[in-house]
């Protein structure tokens, strides 16, 4: 039988046709869809990948937000980023619809790194909802103000005399952190975020072998080493446990059984949970002093501001305590406002937005400089008719009156936020009952050096840059209380080492 012949000519006009098809489809790539929100113009294959600045991503989605809109797009590669730089828009799809909106962006590199077992990271399955549950239940304010009361209060009797500690060890597992080099306060450094191939973005990078692709590789070390840490914090309680020695903190609760768990977790699950939490409250904490710290330092008349209502309300015989909240209403401003000009990280959703697989991202410095008139001064007196609370504010219905968005929003609120607002507090009233905090001087040419309040690291959360200070006792009487109370803490402080 006479075998069917294609003339060359046809060959090629297929060849071509498949080659034009190829060429079109690769062009697409990257580009935006029509029904997508505006954004900048996009750049075949990368899409707006190549407009990502390495630096400064949160001042260039400003820049964007105030070039295409509220709600704008940005397309890396195949992948879609809807930018929620909208009070209303945040309202309307991550708080009102969070049940679909509570989801993680898929991402193969964070997945390996924290093994699926991080509760910030993880999806929205059963034991994300389980690891939530236990932390907002022993993160609650009446967990915190009946069983946390004492020792946080004794933590920042000696952070008065000696700004080192991080008090959410105690917290987590019953131990503190008494200098920086001990063990309880090292855990965070091991867990510098690396930089990774955007596999969901370029699918194509997948197929890169694994020996060239060093990323890959140190996905996996970075999760056998956190869970390495976490899996020595969990062993250093059952340790002290075996002693006899339990202790008032979440993981002595869950290792007595007296917390119920809605999943079993297993042994790395329950110690990267624990891991996990600590995580989310030791550098956010540590940034959000800082930038308190310099912003005051920066700012003198905001110091005598509140000192003059600290002076009305405890004299100088005795620092404030949380009791105090309602009486000392500018502190509550100042860490607003803190929180406001220096929001240390943006927010990142996956929902089922249209297309399904865009993730929605809230731009927390671009919104919070859209929504109050003079964004870049430092002026706490903005938040005076905003006495309560942050999480008052995110829960309400009253979208427009929300007071910043540093915790972020919906069901993937920070679960910390109570803890952190009283840390904040305490440290702000009794480091401004205490001290005035000023530029230092060049002892040579007697000058004052600048405090430069743009000078933040780049990273997951953003620090200010080492800075110094000179902190120097109000006054002799103030110095004293802070040497009795230091002394009256310390043998209690000794308890939870
Ligand atoms: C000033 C201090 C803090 C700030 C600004 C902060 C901010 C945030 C933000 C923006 C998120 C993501 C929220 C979202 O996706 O909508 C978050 C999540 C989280 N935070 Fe905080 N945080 C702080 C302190 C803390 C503290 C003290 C703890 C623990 C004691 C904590 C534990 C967590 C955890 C576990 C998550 C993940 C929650 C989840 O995905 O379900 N944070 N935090």
């Amino acid at each position: 039988m006479e075998g069917i012949f294609f003339p060359s000519s046809v060959i090629w006009s297929i060849l071509v046709v498949l080659g034009l098809y190829l060429i079109q489809k690769l062009l697409r790539f990257g580009h935006r869809e029509k029904y997508l929100p505006p954004g900048p113009p996009t750049f075949p294959i990368l899409g707006n990948a190549h407009q990502i600045p390495a630096k400064n991503l949160f001042r260039k989605l400003k820049e964007w937000g105030d070039q295409y809109g509220p709600v704008y797009s940005l397309k890396i590669g195949q992948g879609t980023l809807i930018v929620l730089n909208d009070r209303r828009a945040v309202h309307d799809l991550i708080d009102k619809k969070s049940a679909i909106y509570s989801d993680r962006p898929l991402d193969h590199n964070v997945e390996v790194c924290m093994g699926n077992e991080n509760i910030a990271f993880l999806q929205a399955t059963p034991l994300w909802r389980a690891q939530r549950k236990i932390a907002s239940q022993n993160l609650a304010p009446r967990a915190l103000d009946d069983r946390v009361v004492r020792i946080q209060e004794a933590e920042f009797c000696q952070l008065l005399s000696d700004l080192l500690e991080t008090p959410e060890d105690v917290i987590m597992y019953g131990f503190r952190a008494p200098t920086f080099d001990n063990f309880w306060a090292t855990l965070n450094k091991a867990l510098e975020p690396g930089t990774y191939l955007p596999i969901e973005q370029f699918p194509i990078l997948r197929y890169i072998p694994d020996r060239w692709a060093p990323s890959k590789d140190r996905a996996k070390r970075a999760y056998a080493n956190s869970t390495q840490i976490w899996s020595e914090a969990r062993e250093r309680v059952a340790e002290r446990r075996r002693n006899g020695d339990e202790r008032i903190c979440l993981a002595d609760r869950l290792l007595s059984g007296e917390v119920n768990q809605d999943v079993p977790f297993s042994y790395t699950q329950f110690n990267n949970f624990l891991g996990g939490v600590h995580q989310g409250a030791a550098d956010t904490t540590l940034s959000a002093m800082l930038t308190i710290l310099l912003f005051l330092a920066k700012h003198p008349w905001v110091q005598q501001k509140a000192q003059i209502e600290l002076d009305r309300v405890c004299g100088t015989e005795r620092a404030p305590t949380w009791a105090e909240f309602k009486d000392l209403p500018y502190i509550n401003c100042i860490v607003k406002e803190c929180l406001r000009i220096r929001p240390m990280c943006d927010d990142w959703f996956d929902g089922m937005l249209i297309p399904k697989d865009a993730s929605i991202f809230i731009p927390v410095y671009a919104l919070h400089q859209n929504i109050y008139a003079d964004p870049e001064t430092f002026n706490p007196d903005r938040y005076l008719d905003h006495p309560r609370l942050a999480m008052d504010y995110a829960g309400s219905p009253d979208y427009m009156n929300r007071d910043h968005y540093s915790y972020g929003a919906g069901r993937r609120i920070c679960v910390g936020i109570h803890l952190a607002e009283r840390t904040q507090w305490r440290f702000a009233a009794r480091l401004l009952w205490a001290f005035k905090l000023e530029p230092t001087t060049d002892e040579k040419t007697g000058e004052k050096s600048v405090l430069d309040t743009e000078a933040y690291t780049e990273g997951f959360i953003r620090q200010p840059s080492p800075f110094s200070l000179k902190i120097t006792p109000r006054s002799e009487k103030q110095a004293d209380v802070i040497r009795s109370d230091f002394k009256n803490v310390e043998d209690f402080l000794k308890t939870w080492e």
